[in-house]
C-alpha cells in the first residue's frame, strides 16, 4: 500500500506538466449538487489551503480549484489524473458544491467576517453558536481554529456587545472514548449524562475570564499542552477532537440557559500520506475517529432536518443519533432535538490542495456537501392572525403591544425587525432581555408573554396538524366566542371562564381554582417566594370545610370571626425557571384582605408545571 502511495507520486511529479496543461483547458460544466437555498443556522463552507513550500518544491501540482467567475463562490472543482493501461495520462474531474469556498488567498478575517461573527452574539444572547473545522491531516483546521479563536476573543471582550455577561472557559481533548481537561494538564475527565439529562464534564475544570488577554493565554495554554504532549508529539493534534467552550452567563437572567460557544478543531479525517503507520492500535484509533466523525454528519444533518421542520410540523420527533460518540454526546445540547436550544452551527471544511492528497481531498469535499441539509421551499404563508408562523414584521408588533399585558412591550425593541417565524427562533434568554428593554416589565411578565407567544406557535401548529373536521360549535363554546380565550384554551388556564370577567374586581368574584397572590405574614411569611410576597390556588370559604380541618401549620381553618376567608392551596416555584407546582395538600387560610391580585396560571402538559401567563 505505502509503495502504491510512493508510485502514485512519483505518477505525479512526474506528469505534472501534462496535468497543468489539461487543467488548463479544462471546461467546467454545471455544478454537479443542486443549489440549495441557504440555510441560515447551518452554514457549511470549505477552506482550500495554499500548497506548502515542500509539496511544491517536490513538484506537486495543484488539485483542487476553487470556481471563479460569474459570481461564483461556492463550487470547487477537483481533478485527479488517471494512470490508464495504455496511452497519455487523463483527468478525472469532480465539483462540489457547499454554502461559501474560501480560496488559498482568503484570509482568517474573512472567513471570521462572513461566517463565524454572527455566532458570537448569538450564545451572547442565550443561543449556541458552534464552529467545527473538519478535513484530513495538514489541511489547516488548526490553523483556522486558531486564527477564529483570536476573533472571537476580540469581538467577545471588546465592549461592543449590550449587556453584562461573566465568561468561563473550558478546553478539553477527546481521543477515542477518553476526554482529557487541557487547561488542567490534561487531566482525565468523564463525560457523563445527569439525571437531567445534561452532559457533564465531570473533573474538568471551568475558567473565569475578564480579559481578552486572559482568554487568549488559556487558548495558548491548551494549544501547547495539545501539541507538545511528550509521548504523542506531532500526532496528538491530528489523532483527537479538542473542543473549546465560552459559557456566557447573563447575570440579569439567573434562571435562564447560559449561552455557549463551541470551537471544535475535529480529529484529522484520515491519516497524511507520509504518516501511515499500519499498527493496530494506529487501525483501532482510525476506526474510532471514522466512527465518530460519521455519526457527527448523521446528527448534524439530523438537528438540521428538525430545525427547518420545526417551525412547519412542530410536533414531528427527529431521530438525531447523538449517543452514539463520544463527541456528539459530549455536544449533546447541539443534537438532542428535545432540547429545544437555538442553534447556529458553522462547518468549515479544510482542505489540502496537493494533488498527491487528492483523494483524501475529495472525500472531505464530499462530506461537507453531504452535511448541507436543503431548507424546504416554503411560500409566503397566508397571514392568520392565530398563527404566529405566518405573521411579518408588522404584524408581530403590533400582536406584542396588544398581547404583552401591562405595561405593553414595545413591539420596536423585541422584534425590531424579526418575522413571527424568526421571533420563534430566537433563544428564550434574548427573547427575555428584549423584553425587559421596555420601562416597568418584570422578569414574570417577561417570561409570561414568551410562554404565551411559544404555547399560541405549538397550539396553532398542533391544530393545523391534526387538521380534523370541526364539530358544530354547542351552546357553551357560542356563548364564550369573542371572549379573550377559546373554550379550549380555558380547560388549562386558571382565568374566569365568565365573559367579560375581568372588568369586574377580582375580589368580588373570588372561586375554586383562581390564582391569587398574597401577602403571608407572621409564621406564614415562610411562605413568601422573592417579592414577600407567595401565590395559592383558592379551594373553598373557610366556612365550607368541618370544625376540625387545620391548614399546614395546624391552625384551625373554621374561625368565629365574620371576615372573609378562604381555604387556599400553596404554590411554589418549580425547578424549571418561571413553573410553579400546586402543592394541594399544603393548605394556608388566606384572608380576601390579604389577597393583592388575581394571577392567571396556565397548566402545561409537556413539563407538567402551571406558568404564568398575561
Ligand atoms: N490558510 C493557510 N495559510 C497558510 N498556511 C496554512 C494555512 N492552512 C494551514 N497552513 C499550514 O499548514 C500546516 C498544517 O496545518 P494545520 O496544522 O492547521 O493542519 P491540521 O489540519 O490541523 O492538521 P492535524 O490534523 O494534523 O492537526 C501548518 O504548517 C499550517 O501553518
Amino acid at each position: 500500500m505505502a509503495s502504491l502511495a510512493i508510485t502514485m507520486e512519483q505518477f505525479y511529479i512526474d506528469n505534472a506538466d501534462r496535468y497543468n496543461k489539461l487543467v488548463g483547458v479544462f471546461k467546467p460544466g454545471p455544478s454537479s449538487q443542486k443549489t440549495t437555498d441557504p440555510n441560515p443556522d447551518m452554514v457549511v463552507s470549505a477552506r482550500i489551503r495554499p500548497m506548502m513550500e515542500d509539496e511544491t518544491s517536490q513538484g506537486f501540482p495543484n488539485g483542487v480549484h476553487p470556481r471563479t467567475g460569474s459570481g461564483n463562490t461556492n463550487t470547487v472543482d477537483l481533478h485527479e489524473l488517471r494512470r490508464p493501461p495504455r496511452g497519455l495520462p487523463t483527468l478525472n474531474s469532480f465539483n462540489f458544491s457547499v454554502d461559501h469556498v474560501f480560496g488559498p488567498d482568503s484570509t482568517t478575517a474573512e472567513i471570521y467576517d462572513s461566517l463565524v461573527r454572527p455566532l458570537v452574539p448569538w450564545a451572547w444572547g442565550g443561543g449556541i453558536g458552534t464552529l467545527f473545522a473538519y478535513g484530513q491531516t495538514g489541511s489547516g483546521k488548526t490553523f483556522t481554529v486558531s486564527g477564529l479563536e483570536r476573533h472571537v476573543a476580540e469581538s467577545l471582550m471588546n465592549g461592543e456587545l449590550e449587556g453584562e455577561r461573566k465568561l468561563h472557559i473550558c478546553i478539553i481533548e477527546l481521543a477515542g472514548q477518553t476526554a482529557f481537561d487541557l487547561l488542567n494538564s490534561r487531566k482525565q475527565i468523564s463525560v457523563l449524562e445527569d439525571s437531567f439529562g445534561t452532559t457533564q464534564l465531570a473533573g474538568a475544570i471551568e475558567h473565569h475570564v475578564t480579559s481578552k488577554a486572559e482568554l487568549l493565554d488559556f487558548i495558548d495554554a491548551a494549544a501547547s499542552l495539545r501539541t507538545t504532549s511528550p509521548t504523542l508529539k506531532n500526532d496528538t493534534s491530528s489523532r483527537s477532537h479538542a473542543i473549546c467552550r465560552v459559557r456566557i452567563e447573563n447575570p440579569a437572567l439567573p434562571g435562564e440557559e447560559d449561552g455557549l460557544l463551541y470551537l471544535v478543531d475535529l480529529a484529522g479525517s484520515e491519516a497524511a500520506r507520509d504518516k501511515v503507520v499500519h499498527d493496530v492500535s494506529r487501525m483501532n484509533q482510525a476506526r474510532e475517529i471514522n466512527t465518530s466523525l460519521s455519526v457527527l454528519k448523521d446528527c448534524i444533518r439530523g438537528r438540521a432536518a428538525a430545525d427547518a421542520e420545526s417551525i412547519t410540523k412542530p410536533g414531528k420527533k427527529a431521530y438525531v443519533p447523538f449517543r452514539q460518540s463520544t463527541l456528539t454526546k459530549t455536544l449533546k445540547h447541539i443534537f438532542d432535538p428535545a432540547s429545544s436550544r437555538s442553534c447556529k452551527t458553522v462547518v468549515v471544511a479544510c482542505v489540502n490542495p496537493c494533488l498527491a492528497d487528492v483523494m483524501a481531498s475529495k472525500n472531505t469535499l464530499r462530506y461537507a456537501e453531504l452535511l448541507r441539509v436543503p431548507v424546504p421551499k416554503i411560500k409566503a404563508p397566508t397571514y392568520n392572525p392565530a398563527v404566529p408562523a405566518t405573521w411579518n414584521n408588522e404584524q408581530l408588533r403590533e400582536w406584542i403591544e396588544k398581547n404583552s399585558g401591562t405595561p405593553a412591550i414595545h413591539g420596536s425593541l423585541l422584534a425590531p425587525t424579526e418575522s413571527g417565524p424568526q421571533l420563534l427562533r430566537l433563544p428564550v434568554p434574548e427573547f427575555l432581555s428584549r423584553c425587559l428593554k421596555t420601562a416597568g416589565v418584570t422578569q414574570e411578565q417577561a417570561h409570561a408573554f414568551q410562554a404565551k407567544f411559544w404555547k399560541m406557535h405549538v397550539d396553532s401548529s398542533k391544530a393545523a396538524a391534526a387538521a380534523l373536521p370541526r364539530p358544530a360549535p354547542d351552546a357553551a363554546a357560542k356563548a364564550t366566542a369573542g371572549t379573550a380565550r377559546s373554550r379550549l384554551e380555558l380547560l388549562d388556564c386558571s382565568a374566569d371562564p365568565e365573559p367579560g370577567a375581568d372588568a369586574i374586581p377580582f375580589k368580588q368574584r373570588i372561586r375554586p381554582g383562581m390564582v391569587i397572590s398574597w401577602d403571608p405574614a407572621g409564621e406564614y411569611a415562610m411562605f413568601s417566594v422573592g417579592t414577600g410576597k407567595s401565590l395559592a390556588s383558592v379551594l373553598a370559604p373557610a366556612g365550607a370545610v368541618g370544625d376540625r380541618v387545620r391548614d399546614v401549620l395546624g391552625g384551625a381553618v373554621k374561625s368565629e370571626s365574620g371576615d372573609e376567608k378562604y381555604l387556599c392551596a400553596l404554590m411554589t416555584p418549580a425547578v424549571l425557571p418561571g413553573a410553579y407546582d400546586l402543592n394541594l395538600w399544603r393548605q394556608v387560610v388566606v384572608s380576601a384582605e390579604q389577597m393583592e391580585s388575581e394571577v392567571l396560571m396556565e397548566w402545561d402538559t409537556a413539563t407538567r408545571y402551571y406558568y404564568r401567563t398575561v
